[in-house]
């Protein structure tokens, strides 16, 4: 974030407090400047009501009037602007039904999840930590503000939440505070499973994911969601994580830290299609995801094919894959694997066999004259037209062969090689419809 924003948002607070209101930075802005971490947004808590807020500054975005926040444009960026606030009942576990505007800012913090959460900093800087966040934070303690079993019945995806705080900043979750998620975790039913999607994302994504994926196997959160997942991963206990997950942080594309993950669940292509499905995932993810698991599974089980390990042929297979499921996962299988082998299976002719894709496959991607039909210096209308043949479900099969002739180098990739090949193959494909 730039100083900018920072001197932007001091200019705000200013505002405020000359028209007599109280203003103060509050949330992830605090924790993470006490920290020194890199900030994303600054969220504002003030005693002014939205309506007083609106009416000091010029451009603004009633973001959730309900619930007191205003969003304040200031040049392109938006600063969130809640008014001190209560929140009497919470509904369905998840958000406040109703809410109260407060003129203590003390009692605003109070209703915050964690701690560390719960500390608010003036424009000069001086912080207010009535619950004790800086010190937890020395501590590396992660604690619920007040009753750990209050804050997570009122809002369910602070549990969560405390597993991706613990993690990311490699905190220990204070015990009253984990017996209170886990009494509560079956109220994760009440939780969208867009918001579980992301905070499993960021969890994934953040530092640490390893300590984090260790906290959700012994929470047995996931076991709770409102979807029910059929994931090996909800059943894992401690103890049953596979040894390779540990080095899950030592990939640095969130990515391909998910494809460890589903790879160690042995996770079929079609599940993860279903699965990722279930947890929202978007279509582009999932499909990435499947065709991994698919460049993965065709490579082994043409291992396991393979009598004695025959470099050709290894080539070739990898090649074929390369064509057939796609380039981008054999990048995403090498950048995978490469940094962490052990997750490979241990192949029926013996788990060293991979390496010779770990060290050549890279070669081999680059030395591919072409990876796609799309690649071919010939195209499906001129292939119809030089056989003189009507366009058909042939055209597909044949621009597929030509694709896998050319990509492993046995037809040069130029139109009239391609075309003398073609023609080779006419009698073949003759009777096809
Ligand atoms: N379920 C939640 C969500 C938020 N908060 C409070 O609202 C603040 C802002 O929430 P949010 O922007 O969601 O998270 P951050 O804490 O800012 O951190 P991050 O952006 O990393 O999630 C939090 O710090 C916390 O004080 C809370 O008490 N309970």
């Amino acid at each position: 974030m730039s100083q900018g924003m920072i001197r932007d948002g001091k200019a705000l607070l200013k505002k405020l407090e000359d028209a007599g209101h109280e203003a103060y930075f509050v949330g992830g802005y605090v924790r993470d400047s006490y920290l020194k971490r890199g900030i994303k947004d600054i969220d504002i808590a003030t005693s002014a009501l939205p309506e007083q807020v609106m009416e000091l500054f010029d451009s603004c975005i009633p973001t959730g009037l309900h619930h007191g926040t205003v969003t304040v444009m200031i040049g392109s960026v938006g600063f969130e602007v809640t008014t001190f606030r209560k929140e009497s009942e919470y509904e369905a576990h998840r958000r406040p039904s109703g809410v109260e505007f407060i003129r203590s800012l003390e009692e605003d913090l109070r209703r915050r999840d964690f701690t560390m959460n719960a500390m608010a900093m003036d424009r000069k800087g001086r912080i207010r930590d009535p619950f004790g966040g800086r010190k937890d934070l020395e501590q590396g303690i992660l604690r619920c503000v007040g009753d750990p079993e209050l804050r997570f019945r009122e809002d369910a995806l602070r549990m969560l939440r405390c597993i991706r705080f613990a993690s990311h900043y490699d905190l220990e979750v204070e015990e009253a505070t984990w017996s209170g998620l886990q009494g509560n975790i079956r109220l994760l039913q009440h939780v969208a499973m867009e918001r579980v999607r992301a905070e499993l994302e960021r969890l994934v994504a953040g530092d640490h994911p390893y300590r984090g994926l260790r906290l959700i196997a012994d929470s047995r959160l996931l076991r709770h969601t409102k979807v029910k997942l059929q994931l090996p991963w909800v059943h894992w206990t401690v103890q049953e994580l596979p040894d390779a997950l540990a080095s899950i942080g030592g990939l640095p594309n969130p990515a391909h830290r998910w494809m460890l993950l589903a790879h160690l669940m042995s996770l079929s292509p079609q599940s993860a299609v279903e699965e990722g499905g279930k947890l929202t995932f978007s279509g582009k993810q999932i499909a990435r995801m499947s065709r991994f698991l698919s460049f993965s599974q065709r490579l082994r089980e043409q291992l396991d094919a393979m009598r004695e390990l025959d470099p050709l042929s290894c080539a070739l297979i990898w090649k074929e894959n390369v064509v057939t499921i796609g380039s981008e996962c054999a990048q995403d299988w090498l950048d995978v694997f490469g940094v962490v082998p052990a997750a490979l299976p241990s192949t029926d002719n013996g788990g060293g066999r991979w390496t010779i894709f770990l060290e050549r496959g890279r070669m081999w991607l680059q030395e591919m004259p072409v990876r796609k039909a799309a690649d071919l210096a010939l195209n499906g209308q001129q292939l119809a037209a030089h056989l003189k043949r009507e366009p058909g479900p042939w055209l597909g099969r044949a621009l597929m062969k030509l694709t896998l002739e050319a990509a492993a180098g046995h037809v040069p990739n130029n139109r009239k090689d391609l075309l003398v090949f073609a023609e080779s193959l006419t009698r073949e494909w003759k009777n096809d419809a």
